[in-house]
Formats: structure tokens, C-alpha cells, sequence
């Protein structure tokens, strides 16, 4: 089965775990597309929450009913990729600059769904490099202190995030440092040293947030808790 085939598995799942009158958070990437497209199908009366612009639009164009972080006292349920899965359910996000919104909203949801396809499982985090949002004023000066974390760390210097058309700026008007590192094997206090620098908003870790993981493989799509 393509990686394509077990993303759309594991989002037509998470679907499944949607009720009448929920309020969902709606996460951002190829996997979370095939959940809210899943949801979209099933026209539920629910209120979505999207965690990006990109994620807003196409909610919009499925009719599903929006509400932002702002409107609603609390979200029943976050659905959302990841970039990958680790022990316990760590995980990396921000692979598509969306993890600033995506936390706010997962940390404001009762419960958390991390859909992917198998090969975001991981034995330890890292191969995926971190991605870490700083706000732009002053960025490079922020990078530098970045790069003596990832130095207290063994880890190279994290990298200002580009595209064809220049620096990624997200959604919220901040650019991303991706931290290469192979393997992250104290993701807590590289979390916390991270957090402890002014200028970073925040990091793709996410620790302790998921509630459980679907994970479409070519057996099936796998339940995996904490
Ligand atoms: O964290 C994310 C966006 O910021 C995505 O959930 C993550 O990058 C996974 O994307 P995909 O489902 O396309 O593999």
C-alpha cells in the first residue's frame, strides 16, 4: 500500500471518531487533508477549528462550518499528521509551518488523535529535523542561540527555512529554523531549552499531547497509545 493510501486509512478513521455537535480540531498537512475531506463526506453538524490558513480553505470549500481558537471555550477532539511518532507518542510537527496554531489547538482540546502513515513511526525521534518558529524581528540573533543549544546538544546548527520564492514565513507572520539532529534522545529538556529563548514561539515537539496514534499500514490502520 502507498504511504498516500495508508494517510488516507488512517484519516478516514479519525473520521469515524467524530459525533453530531462536536467541535474538532482540524489539523494541517497531506494526512489531515484526508481526514477532513473524510469528515466533510460524513456531514455531521460540527464545528471545525482549522489549525492553518491552508487547512481553513479547504474545510470552506467541503462545507465544513468554521469557528476559530477564539470562539470556542474548548475542542472535543483534534485531529491532526505528524512528521513523526516516537515513544510514548512524542512527537515532531511543523513540517508544514503549522505548529504554533496546531499546539494552541491541540493544547485546548480534551482529547488528541495523531493520524500518519507507517513510516512516521519511529524508534527515536530526530531523523525528521525540528522545526522551531521565532518570531522575524531579530531572527538571526535568535538563530545564533539556537545554534548553541544545538551545540549543548552534539547537534549542528539549526537552518532558517527557504522556499523558491524566499524565507517561509507562517501563518502567523514568523519564520522557521529546522534543527537536524539523527536522533533527539532527551526531547524534554531540548524542549525546555528551546522554550527558554527569547524569540522562539515555540518547537515541533509534542510531548505528552497525543491521546493516541492511527496509523494506516499495509495491515491495517493500527491503534497506538501512549
Ligand atoms: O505538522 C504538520 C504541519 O505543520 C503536519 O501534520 C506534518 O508535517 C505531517 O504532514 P503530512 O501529513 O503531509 O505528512
Amino acid at each position: 500500500m502507498s504511504a498516500d493510501a495508508q494517510k488516507k486509512a488512517s484519516g478516514e478513521a479519525a473520521a469515524l471518531l467524530v459525533e453530531p455537535g462536536m467541535v474538532v480540531g482540524l489539523g494541517t498537512g497531506s494526512t489531515a487533508a484526508w481526514f477532513v475531506k473524510a469528515l466533510a463526506a460524513r456531514k455531521l453538524d460540527v464545528r471545525g477549528v482549522p489549525t492553518s490558513e491552508a487547512t481553513a480553505s479547504l474545510a470552506r470549500e467541503l462545507g465544513i462550518p468554521l469557528a476559530t481558537l477564539d470562539d470556542v471555550m474548548s475542542i472535543d477532539l483534534t485531529v491532526d499528521g505528524a512528521d513523526e511518532i516516537g515513544p510514548g507518542l512524542s512527537l515532531i510537527k511543523g513540517g508544514g509551518a503549522a505548529l504554533l496554531r496546531e499546539k494552541l489547538v491541540w493544547e485546548a482540546s480534551k482529547r488528541c488523535v495523531v493520524i500518519a502513515d507507517a513510516a512516521k513511526h519511529v524508534k527515536v525521534l530526530g531523523k525528521f529535523p525540528l522545526p522551531i518558529e521565532v518570531v522575524r524581528f531579530g531572527h538571526p540573533h535568535t538563530g545564533r542561540r539556537l545554534a548553541d543549544i544545538a551545540a549543548e546538544f552534539d547537534l549542528p546548527p539549526p537552518r532558517l527555512r527557504m522556499a523558491d520564492r524566499g524565507i517561509v514565513v507562517t501563518d502567523g507572520g514568523n519564520v522557521i529554523y529546522d534543527m537536524a539532529s539523527g536522533a533527539i534522545t532527551e526531547p524534554a529538556a531540548l524542549a525546555s531549552a528551546l522554550k527558554a529563548v527569547t524569540g522562539v514561539v515555540d518547537h515541533g515537539l509534542f510531548l505528552d499531547l497525543a491521546d493516541e496514534a492511527l496509523v494506516g499500514t499495509d495491515e491495517g490502520v493500527v491503534k497506538l497509545l501512549p
